[in-house]
């Protein structure tokens, strides 16, 4: 051979080091530019409260009626005129019947009378103030109670809970089952929610064995990304869409991406993300979708490509499955909620102390798979291999390294971020 010496760049074996003139956006910027970039894309459709939790409101929910819509008792006991009543022990003499939940007392109560009441029962005319059965003995037609009760006592006022024509709950909210209480109680028998989100799910690479257990071959490995991440969009309460797997070949994985923006409101690929030789899906996206070159500043998951493709929002995740784990917590996950009409969401952690030591550049955010121990301080996982696919099983949160220089030693505060707050379960 001739010509001149073959000169590398100085040894530096660090995949995460930053590339000279490459210009490394921080994660809170890569998550404020993909906020300001989507918005809600779902339609609106009506369906039963009773089959509304997980969908998100497309309208304010407004109440129609006062929940409890007359004033009613809170317990079980003896209804009266409070003006009527004073200082000491008050006999009163009690009318003929009584008022039950579901059965009003027909009639009035004169003052200085009382009517036997229970709990949920409409106030009969005449009656303001209720005395629990506890504080009351009854015979020969009276019930004596001692004296004085604070006027209105044991009872629940007209609307208190919730007025007529007020918001009860917001366009945009997601629906629990204690919200289905709320609406039902309000007499609101259907809701207008977002249609759910179509989430498309694929996987790439030559090496992917689509089907756990089906035969692979020393060089092959099972699918671990597409259960992944098609159980957290039904987690999610979206509509998991499988887009199955296709091998490192750009017509095949142009023809899916192709039926996945079709059918799909959003498409999650993993693999091929990086820029190497088989990383096709971040050539693809470069080439025929609209990729924005962000080199997002985060470890693990630099290689994240945000795209659109045919109009429809890409997020191709890493193939490592911790870093695939990450970017769908981190990234899809607020992008999805917004896209869903729910309104960008970020996770809720807290402060815990640390239970290991770690020494950390300045440059870049990163996030360790951990757990709290039986002392409440977070423990790491033993290694930080992106494919290490137990770790993420082994850990009950992340804990988020800020993106400045640390030196955390054991009880140093860190951020630690459970698996709920990220709506995982
Ligand atoms: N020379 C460099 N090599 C790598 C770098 C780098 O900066 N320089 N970055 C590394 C990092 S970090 C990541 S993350 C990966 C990014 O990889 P890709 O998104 O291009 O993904 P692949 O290369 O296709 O796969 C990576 C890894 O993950 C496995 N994989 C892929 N899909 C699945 C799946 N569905 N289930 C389970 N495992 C999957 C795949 O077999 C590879 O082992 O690149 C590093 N390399
Ligand atoms: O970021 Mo790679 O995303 O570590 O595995």
């Amino acid at each position: 051979m001739t010509g001149a010496p073959l000169t590398p760049p100085r040894l530096r074996d660090d995949c995460f080091a930053m590339p000279q003139g490459v210009d490394w956006v921080p994660v809170q910027d890569a998550l404020s530019r993909l906020r300001a970039a989507l918005h809600p894309v779902t339609g609106a459709e009506t369906v039963p409260t009773h089959a509304a939790r997980g969908r998100v409101l497309a309208d304010d929910a407004i109440a129609t009626r006062s929940n409890p819509p007359r004033p009613n008792s809170a317990v079980d006991g003896y209804g009266f005129a409070h003006a009527a009543t004073g200082v000491g022990v008050m006999r009163l003499p009690l009318v003929q019947g009584r008022a039950a939940a579901g059965q009003p007392f027909d009639g009035a109560v004169a003052s200085g009378e009382a009517v036997r009441i229970l709990t949920g029962a409409i106030l009969p005319d005449g009656v303001d103030t209720v005395v629990l059965e506890e504080d009351c003995a009854t015979g020969a037609g009276h019930v004596a109670f001692d004296g004085p009760i604070r006027p209105r006592a044991n009872t629940r006022k007209a609307g208190e809970d919730v007025a007529e024509g007020q918001l009860a709950l917001p366009a945009g909210h997601r629906l629990r089952a204690p919200d289905l209480a709320l609406l039902s109680a309000l007499g609101l028998g259907q809701v207008t929610v977002f249609r759910p989100l179509r989430v498309g799910v694929l996987s790439t690479g030559d090496e992917i064995i689509a089907e756990p257990g089906a035969p692979a071959l020393p060089h092959q490995i099972w699918d671990a990304n597409r259960p992944m991440l098609l159980a957290l969009a039904s987690g999610w309460d979206y509509a998991p869409v499988d887009l199955g797997h296709v091998n490192d070949d750009p017509a095949a994985i142009a023809a899916r991406l192709d039926a996945g923006a079709r059918d799909c409101d959003v498409v999650l690929t993993s693999g091929g993300a990086s820029a190497g030789d088989e990383d096709h899906v971040s050539a693809l996206l470069r080439a025929r979708g609209t990729l924005s070159a962000w080199r997002i500043a985060l470890k693990p998951g630099r290689p994240l490509a945000l795209a659109t493709w045919n109009g429809v929002p890409v997020f191709g995740l890493p193939g490592n499955p911790v870093a695939a784990l990450v970017c769908a917590l981190i990234f899809a996950r607020p992008a999805l909620s917004l896209l869903a009409g729910a309104g960008w969401v970020a996770p809720q952690g807290f402060a815990a102390p640390a239970a290991f030591s770690k020494r950390k550049k300045p440059g870049r955010r990163e996030y360790l798979r951990a757990r709290l121990n039986n002392a409440g301080h977070a423990e790491v996982f033993a290694s930080e291999g992106s494919g290490r696919i137990s770790g993420l099983s082994w850990a009950t949160g992340l804990v988020e390294l800020p993106d400045g220089a640390a030196d955390i030693t054991p009880g140093t505060p860190v951020r630690f971020i459970p698996y709920e707050a990220f709506g995982l379960r």
